[in-house]
Protein backbone atom coordinates (compact mmCIF):
# COMPACT_ATOMS: atom_id res chain seq x y z
CA UNK A 1 0.00 0.00 0.00
CA UNK A 2 1.49 3.41 -0.78
CA UNK A 3 1.67 5.85 2.03
CA UNK A 4 0.11 9.81 0.96
CA UNK A 5 1.98 12.46 1.42
CA UNK A 6 -0.23 13.33 4.50
CA UNK A 7 0.29 9.65 5.84
CA UNK A 8 3.84 9.89 5.89
CA UNK A 9 3.90 13.44 7.25
CA UNK A 10 1.87 11.97 10.05
CA UNK A 11 4.34 8.94 10.96
CA UNK A 12 6.91 11.79 10.77
CA UNK A 13 5.45 13.66 13.27
CA UNK A 14 4.65 10.88 15.27
CA UNK A 15 7.63 8.99 15.58
CA UNK A 16 9.85 10.19 18.19
CA UNK A 17 12.66 11.58 16.26
CA UNK A 18 13.33 14.56 14.31
CA UNK A 19 10.08 16.14 13.64
CA UNK A 20 8.58 15.26 17.23
CA UNK A 21 11.93 16.67 18.93
CA UNK A 22 11.98 19.36 16.53
CA UNK A 23 8.69 20.48 17.74
CA UNK A 24 9.78 20.24 21.38
CA UNK A 25 12.25 22.13 21.33
CA UNK A 26 9.95 25.19 19.45
CA UNK A 27 7.27 24.54 21.64
CA UNK A 28 8.15 24.67 25.47
CA UNK A 29 9.67 21.50 26.10
CA UNK A 30 6.80 20.70 29.09
CA UNK A 31 4.95 17.38 29.99
CA UNK A 32 2.95 17.58 27.40
CA UNK A 33 4.96 17.31 24.67
CA UNK A 34 7.05 14.34 26.27
CA UNK A 35 3.30 12.74 26.35
CA UNK A 36 3.03 13.47 22.43
CA UNK A 37 5.70 11.55 22.16
CA UNK A 38 4.22 8.48 24.26
CA UNK A 39 1.40 8.40 22.98
CA UNK A 40 2.71 7.44 19.75
CA UNK A 41 4.04 4.11 20.51
CA UNK A 42 2.69 1.69 18.84
CA UNK A 43 1.84 -1.66 21.55
CA UNK A 44 -0.24 0.78 24.18
CA UNK A 45 -2.21 2.63 21.51
CA UNK A 46 -3.86 -0.33 20.26
CA UNK A 47 -4.51 -1.69 23.33
CA UNK A 48 -5.55 1.14 24.78
CA UNK A 49 -8.28 1.51 21.33
CA UNK A 50 -9.19 -2.09 21.95
CA UNK A 51 -9.95 -1.76 25.56
CA UNK A 52 -12.15 1.50 24.53
CA UNK A 53 -9.82 3.56 26.59
CA UNK A 54 -8.07 6.40 25.50
CA UNK A 55 -6.63 7.83 28.12
CA UNK A 56 -3.41 10.14 26.89
CA UNK A 57 -2.13 11.83 29.61
CA UNK A 58 -2.84 10.66 33.06
CA UNK A 59 0.31 8.74 32.94
CA UNK A 60 2.55 11.54 31.34
CA UNK A 61 5.38 12.84 33.72
CA UNK A 62 4.75 15.83 35.51
CA UNK A 63 0.39 15.87 34.89
CA UNK A 64 -1.01 15.61 38.30
CA UNK A 65 -4.39 15.27 37.91
CA UNK A 66 -5.47 15.27 41.20
CA UNK A 67 -3.89 18.75 41.74
CA UNK A 68 -5.90 20.21 38.52
CA UNK A 69 -9.06 18.73 39.65
CA UNK A 70 -8.62 20.65 42.77
CA UNK A 71 -8.07 23.50 41.42
CA UNK A 72 -11.18 23.23 38.84
CA UNK A 73 -13.29 22.44 41.93
CA UNK A 74 -12.77 25.57 43.02
CA UNK A 75 -14.67 27.29 40.45
CA UNK A 76 -18.07 25.58 40.76
CA UNK A 77 -21.47 26.00 39.03
CA UNK A 78 -23.47 24.36 36.51
CA UNK A 79 -22.94 21.05 35.63
CA UNK A 80 -22.83 18.32 32.83
CA UNK A 81 -25.60 15.87 32.59
CA UNK A 82 -25.37 12.17 30.86
CA UNK A 83 -28.52 10.31 29.97
CA UNK A 84 -28.16 6.88 28.81
CA UNK A 85 -30.89 5.63 26.51
CA UNK A 86 -32.12 2.41 26.13
CA UNK A 87 -31.59 2.53 22.57
CA UNK A 88 -27.75 2.34 22.94
CA UNK A 89 -27.39 6.90 22.54
CA UNK A 90 -26.73 8.53 25.26
CA UNK A 91 -27.38 12.42 25.38
CA UNK A 92 -24.51 14.86 27.29
CA UNK A 93 -26.03 18.32 28.12
CA UNK A 94 -23.82 20.91 28.92
CA UNK A 95 -25.67 22.62 31.55
CA UNK A 96 -25.17 26.30 32.66
CA UNK A 97 -27.76 28.47 30.60
CA UNK A 98 -27.01 31.50 32.93
CA UNK A 99 -23.76 31.77 31.40
CA UNK A 100 -24.73 30.72 28.29
CA UNK A 101 -23.35 26.93 29.20
CA UNK A 102 -19.68 28.28 29.53
CA UNK A 103 -17.58 25.68 31.45
CA UNK A 104 -17.20 26.86 35.06
CA UNK A 105 -14.09 24.28 36.44
CA UNK A 106 -16.39 21.62 38.17
CA UNK A 107 -18.12 21.42 35.17
CA UNK A 108 -14.83 20.46 33.37
CA UNK A 109 -14.15 17.97 36.39
CA UNK A 110 -17.83 16.27 35.61
CA UNK A 111 -17.12 16.37 31.98
CA UNK A 112 -13.92 13.42 33.08
CA UNK A 113 -16.64 11.48 35.28
CA UNK A 114 -18.99 11.71 32.23
CA UNK A 115 -16.78 10.38 29.91
CA UNK A 116 -15.23 7.87 32.39
CA UNK A 117 -18.93 6.31 32.74
CA UNK A 118 -19.35 6.14 28.88
CA UNK A 119 -16.09 4.83 28.33
CA UNK A 120 -17.52 1.65 30.89
CA UNK A 121 -20.92 1.68 29.06
CA UNK A 122 -20.32 -1.37 26.78
CA UNK A 123 -24.05 -1.16 25.45
CA UNK A 124 -23.26 1.91 23.92
CA UNK A 125 -23.71 3.22 20.15
CA UNK A 126 -24.21 7.08 19.80
CA UNK A 127 -23.43 9.92 21.81
CA UNK A 128 -25.10 13.61 21.26
CA UNK A 129 -23.16 16.23 23.11
CA UNK A 130 -25.65 19.18 22.94
CA UNK A 131 -26.10 22.99 25.24
CA UNK A 132 -29.11 23.15 27.63
CA UNK A 133 -31.60 25.63 27.04
CA UNK A 134 -31.38 26.62 23.44
CA UNK A 135 -27.68 27.30 22.68
CA UNK A 136 -24.74 25.02 22.78
CA UNK A 137 -21.75 26.52 25.08
CA UNK A 138 -19.83 30.28 25.31
CA UNK A 139 -16.56 28.23 26.24
CA UNK A 140 -14.34 29.01 29.56
CA UNK A 141 -16.49 30.46 32.23
CA UNK A 142 -14.24 34.10 32.13
CA UNK A 143 -14.52 34.39 35.58
CA UNK A 144 -12.54 31.03 36.09
CA UNK A 145 -10.31 32.33 33.31
CA UNK A 146 -9.84 35.26 34.86
CA UNK A 147 -8.76 33.82 38.28
CA UNK A 148 -5.97 31.51 36.47
CA UNK A 149 -5.09 33.58 34.04
CA UNK A 150 -1.61 32.88 35.17
CA UNK A 151 0.33 30.46 31.93
CA UNK A 152 0.61 27.50 34.21
CA UNK A 153 -2.35 27.42 35.52
CA UNK A 154 -3.83 27.72 32.09
CA UNK A 155 -1.37 25.03 30.53
CA UNK A 156 -2.76 22.70 32.93
CA UNK A 157 -6.22 23.27 32.68
CA UNK A 158 -5.42 22.89 28.73
CA UNK A 159 -3.86 19.56 29.31
CA UNK A 160 -6.70 18.06 31.44
CA UNK A 161 -9.52 19.71 29.18
CA UNK A 162 -7.05 18.08 25.75
CA UNK A 163 -7.24 14.36 27.45
CA UNK A 164 -10.80 14.78 28.38
CA UNK A 165 -11.70 16.06 24.96
CA UNK A 166 -9.39 13.14 23.24
CA UNK A 167 -10.87 10.44 25.42
CA UNK A 168 -14.69 11.97 24.10
CA UNK A 169 -13.14 11.75 20.46
CA UNK A 170 -12.29 8.09 21.20
CA UNK A 171 -15.04 6.57 22.49
CA UNK A 172 -15.90 3.48 20.62
CA UNK A 173 -19.70 5.71 19.85
CA UNK A 174 -20.42 7.67 17.04
CA UNK A 175 -20.49 10.56 18.45
CA UNK A 176 -22.58 14.31 17.48
CA UNK A 177 -22.45 17.74 18.13
CA UNK A 178 -26.04 19.37 18.20
CA UNK A 179 -25.25 22.78 17.63
CA UNK A 180 -28.11 25.06 18.44
CA UNK A 181 -27.15 28.83 19.39
CA UNK A 182 -23.81 29.44 19.35
CA UNK A 183 -20.60 27.01 20.26
CA UNK A 184 -17.93 29.82 21.23
CA UNK A 185 -14.01 29.45 22.06
CA UNK A 186 -13.84 26.09 23.95
CA UNK A 187 -17.64 25.82 22.62
CA UNK A 188 -16.47 25.23 19.14
CA UNK A 189 -13.31 23.43 20.26
CA UNK A 190 -15.52 20.56 22.06
CA UNK A 191 -17.80 20.22 18.37
CA UNK A 192 -14.33 19.28 16.91
CA UNK A 193 -14.19 16.24 20.15
CA UNK A 194 -17.26 14.96 18.33
CA UNK A 195 -17.19 12.37 14.95
CA UNK A 196 -20.13 14.57 13.72
CA UNK A 197 -21.27 18.06 13.64
CA UNK A 198 -25.44 18.80 13.65
CA UNK A 199 -26.45 22.51 13.15
CA UNK A 200 -29.72 23.75 13.64
CA UNK A 201 -30.52 27.47 11.40
CA UNK A 202 -29.23 30.53 13.08
CA UNK A 203 -26.83 28.04 15.20
CA UNK A 204 -22.91 29.18 14.33
CA UNK A 205 -19.91 27.58 15.66
CA UNK A 206 -17.09 30.58 16.36
CA UNK A 207 -13.28 30.40 17.40
CA UNK A 208 -12.85 33.50 18.99
CA UNK A 209 -9.97 32.91 20.52
CA UNK A 210 -7.96 35.43 18.72
CA UNK A 211 -10.02 38.41 20.04
CA UNK A 212 -9.33 37.46 23.42
CA UNK A 213 -5.57 36.97 22.41
CA UNK A 214 -5.42 33.46 22.64
CA UNK A 215 -5.06 30.22 20.28
CA UNK A 216 -7.52 27.14 20.79
CA UNK A 217 -5.92 25.06 23.62
CA UNK A 218 -7.93 22.01 24.36
CA UNK A 219 -6.81 20.57 21.18
CA UNK A 220 -9.42 22.31 19.03
CA UNK A 221 -6.76 23.61 16.48
CA UNK A 222 -5.29 19.87 15.81
CA UNK A 223 -8.40 18.44 15.65
CA UNK A 224 -9.97 21.57 13.06
CA UNK A 225 -7.13 20.81 11.25
CA UNK A 226 -8.39 16.82 10.28
CA UNK A 227 -11.52 18.24 9.58
CA UNK A 228 -11.61 20.94 7.49
CA UNK A 229 -7.82 21.24 6.24
CA UNK A 230 -5.67 23.97 7.28
CA UNK A 231 -6.03 26.86 4.52
CA UNK A 232 -10.18 26.83 6.08
CA UNK A 233 -8.67 26.47 9.51
CA UNK A 234 -6.07 29.83 9.02
CA UNK A 235 -9.32 31.34 7.82
CA UNK A 236 -11.52 30.28 10.62
CA UNK A 237 -9.19 31.11 13.13
CA UNK A 238 -7.39 33.95 11.75
CA UNK A 239 -10.53 35.70 10.96
CA UNK A 240 -12.55 34.34 13.68
CA UNK A 241 -14.99 33.11 11.45
CA UNK A 242 -18.85 33.14 12.48
CA UNK A 243 -19.55 29.66 10.75
CA UNK A 244 -23.24 29.33 9.98
CA UNK A 245 -24.84 25.87 8.92
CA UNK A 246 -24.35 27.02 4.98
CA UNK A 247 -20.76 27.62 5.73
CA UNK A 248 -20.25 24.60 7.90
CA UNK A 249 -21.87 22.42 5.41
CA UNK A 250 -19.53 24.01 2.47
CA UNK A 251 -16.27 23.33 4.13
CA UNK A 252 -17.22 19.90 5.76
CA UNK A 253 -17.47 21.44 9.42
CA UNK A 254 -21.23 20.40 9.45
CA UNK A 255 -22.62 17.38 8.52
CA UNK A 256 -26.23 17.79 8.22
CA UNK A 257 -28.34 20.82 9.03
CA UNK A 258 -31.46 20.39 10.69
CA UNK A 259 -34.52 21.41 10.09
CA UNK A 260 -35.85 22.62 13.75
CA UNK A 261 -38.99 23.54 14.56
CA UNK A 262 -40.96 25.43 12.36
CA UNK A 263 -40.92 28.94 15.24
CA UNK A 264 -36.84 28.59 15.00
CA UNK A 265 -36.45 27.63 18.34
CA UNK A 266 -35.05 24.23 17.69
CA UNK A 267 -37.46 22.63 20.19
CA UNK A 268 -37.29 19.42 17.55
CA UNK A 269 -33.40 19.37 16.99
CA UNK A 270 -32.81 16.28 19.83
CA UNK A 271 -35.40 14.39 18.14
CA UNK A 272 -33.82 14.94 14.55
CA UNK A 273 -30.40 14.53 15.65
CA UNK A 274 -31.21 10.98 17.24
CA UNK A 275 -32.62 10.24 13.78
CA UNK A 276 -30.10 11.36 11.92
CA UNK A 277 -27.71 9.16 14.15
CA UNK A 278 -29.54 6.04 13.70
CA UNK A 279 -29.25 5.96 10.76
CA UNK A 280 -24.89 4.76 11.48
CA UNK A 281 -25.86 3.29 14.53
CA UNK A 282 -28.31 0.25 14.08
CA UNK A 283 -26.77 -2.76 14.37
CA UNK A 284 -25.24 -4.44 17.05
CA UNK A 285 -23.41 -2.78 19.54
CA UNK A 286 -20.26 -5.05 19.16
CA UNK A 287 -20.68 -3.94 15.31
CA UNK A 288 -20.77 -0.45 15.64
CA UNK A 289 -18.21 -0.05 18.67
CA UNK A 290 -15.76 -2.13 16.13
CA UNK A 291 -16.39 0.27 13.69
CA UNK A 292 -15.33 3.40 15.35
CA UNK A 293 -12.54 1.80 16.59
CA UNK A 294 -11.04 1.35 13.20
CA UNK A 295 -11.82 4.22 11.88
CA UNK A 296 -10.34 6.15 15.33
CA UNK A 297 -6.94 4.02 14.66
CA UNK A 298 -7.02 5.07 10.84
CA UNK A 299 -7.31 8.51 11.88
CA UNK A 300 -4.85 8.83 14.79
CA UNK A 301 -2.24 5.96 14.23
CA UNK A 302 0.61 5.07 11.69
CA UNK A 303 -0.47 3.20 8.62
CA UNK A 304 1.12 -0.44 10.00
CA UNK A 305 -0.13 0.21 14.05
CA UNK A 306 -3.35 0.62 12.49
CA UNK A 307 -3.27 -2.04 10.33
CA UNK A 308 -2.43 -4.54 13.45
CA UNK A 309 -5.10 -2.87 15.57
CA UNK A 310 -7.89 -3.49 12.56
CA UNK A 311 -6.99 -6.89 12.21
CA UNK A 312 -7.30 -7.05 15.79
CA UNK A 313 -10.51 -5.51 16.01
CA UNK A 314 -11.87 -7.98 13.22
CA UNK A 315 -10.50 -10.54 15.49
CA UNK A 316 -13.37 -9.72 18.03
CA UNK A 317 -16.36 -9.36 15.33
CA UNK A 318 -14.86 -12.89 13.34
CA UNK A 319 -17.58 -15.32 14.13
CA UNK A 320 -19.43 -12.90 16.68
CA UNK A 321 -23.13 -13.48 17.10
CA UNK A 322 -24.10 -10.83 14.27
CA UNK A 323 -21.68 -12.39 11.85
CA UNK A 324 -23.01 -16.05 12.60
CA UNK A 325 -26.49 -14.44 12.07
CA UNK A 326 -25.68 -13.03 8.91
CA UNK A 327 -23.64 -16.02 7.03
CA UNK A 328 -26.86 -18.02 8.09
CA UNK A 329 -29.78 -16.04 7.01
CA UNK A 330 -27.46 -15.42 3.65
CA UNK A 331 -27.59 -11.99 3.40
CA UNK A 332 -28.33 -10.33 0.00
CA UNK A 333 -27.04 -6.27 -0.44
CA UNK A 334 -29.07 -5.50 -3.18
C1 LIG B 1 -9.39 27.50 25.69
C2 LIG B 1 -10.79 28.02 25.91
C3 LIG B 1 -10.95 29.45 25.42
C4 LIG B 1 -12.31 30.05 25.73
O1 LIG B 1 -13.30 29.39 25.69
S1 LIG B 1 -12.34 31.71 26.17
C5 LIG B 1 -14.08 32.09 26.29
C6 LIG B 1 -14.66 32.37 24.96
N1 LIG B 1 -16.03 32.76 25.06
C7 LIG B 1 -16.42 34.03 25.16
O2 LIG B 1 -15.61 34.92 25.15
C8 LIG B 1 -17.91 34.26 25.25
C9 LIG B 1 -18.21 35.68 25.71
N2 LIG B 1 -19.65 35.89 25.69
C10 LIG B 1 -20.30 36.38 24.64
O3 LIG B 1 -19.74 36.66 23.61
C11 LIG B 1 -21.78 36.60 24.81
O4 LIG B 1 -22.11 36.54 26.19
C12 LIG B 1 -22.64 35.53 24.06
C13 LIG B 1 -22.22 34.12 24.41
C14 LIG B 1 -22.47 35.77 22.52
C15 LIG B 1 -24.12 35.71 24.42
O5 LIG B 1 -24.50 37.03 24.21
P1 LIG B 1 -25.95 37.50 24.68
O6 LIG B 1 -26.97 36.61 24.06
O7 LIG B 1 -26.02 38.96 24.41
O8 LIG B 1 -26.01 37.21 26.24
P2 LIG B 1 -25.14 37.88 27.40
O9 LIG B 1 -23.85 38.40 26.87
O10 LIG B 1 -26.00 38.80 28.16
O11 LIG B 1 -24.80 36.56 28.27
C16 LIG B 1 -25.72 36.04 29.20
C17 LIG B 1 -24.93 35.81 30.45
O12 LIG B 1 -23.96 34.80 30.20
C18 LIG B 1 -22.69 35.23 30.62
N3 LIG B 1 -21.67 34.59 29.81
C19 LIG B 1 -21.68 34.36 28.49
N4 LIG B 1 -20.56 33.71 28.11
C20 LIG B 1 -19.84 33.54 29.24
C21 LIG B 1 -18.57 32.96 29.51
N5 LIG B 1 -17.87 32.39 28.54
N6 LIG B 1 -18.15 32.95 30.77
C22 LIG B 1 -18.87 33.50 31.77
N7 LIG B 1 -20.05 34.08 31.58
C23 LIG B 1 -20.52 34.10 30.32
C24 LIG B 1 -22.74 36.74 30.42
O13 LIG B 1 -21.76 37.38 31.17
C25 LIG B 1 -24.14 37.03 30.91
O14 LIG B 1 -24.15 37.02 32.31
P3 LIG B 1 -24.90 38.20 33.12
O15 LIG B 1 -26.34 38.09 32.69
O16 LIG B 1 -24.28 39.46 32.67
O17 LIG B 1 -24.64 37.86 34.54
Amino acid sequence: MVLSAAGQHLLRVSRPGAWGQHLLRVSRPGAWGHHLLRVSRPGAWGQHLLRGIGSVSTTAKGFQEKEIREKLQAFPGGSIDLVKQESGIAVLTVNNPARMNAFSGSMMVELEERVSQLEEWTEGKGLIVQGAAGTFCSGSDLNAVRAISNPQDGMKMCMFMQNVLTRLLRLPLLSVALVEGSALGGGAELTTACDFRLMVPGGMIRFVHKHMGLVPGWGGAARLVRIVGSQNALKMLGGALKVDPEMGLQIGLADGVLEGSLDGSGANALLEAEQWLGCYTTGPASVIRAIKNVVVSGRELPLEVALRTERDVFGTVWGGPANLQALASKAKHK
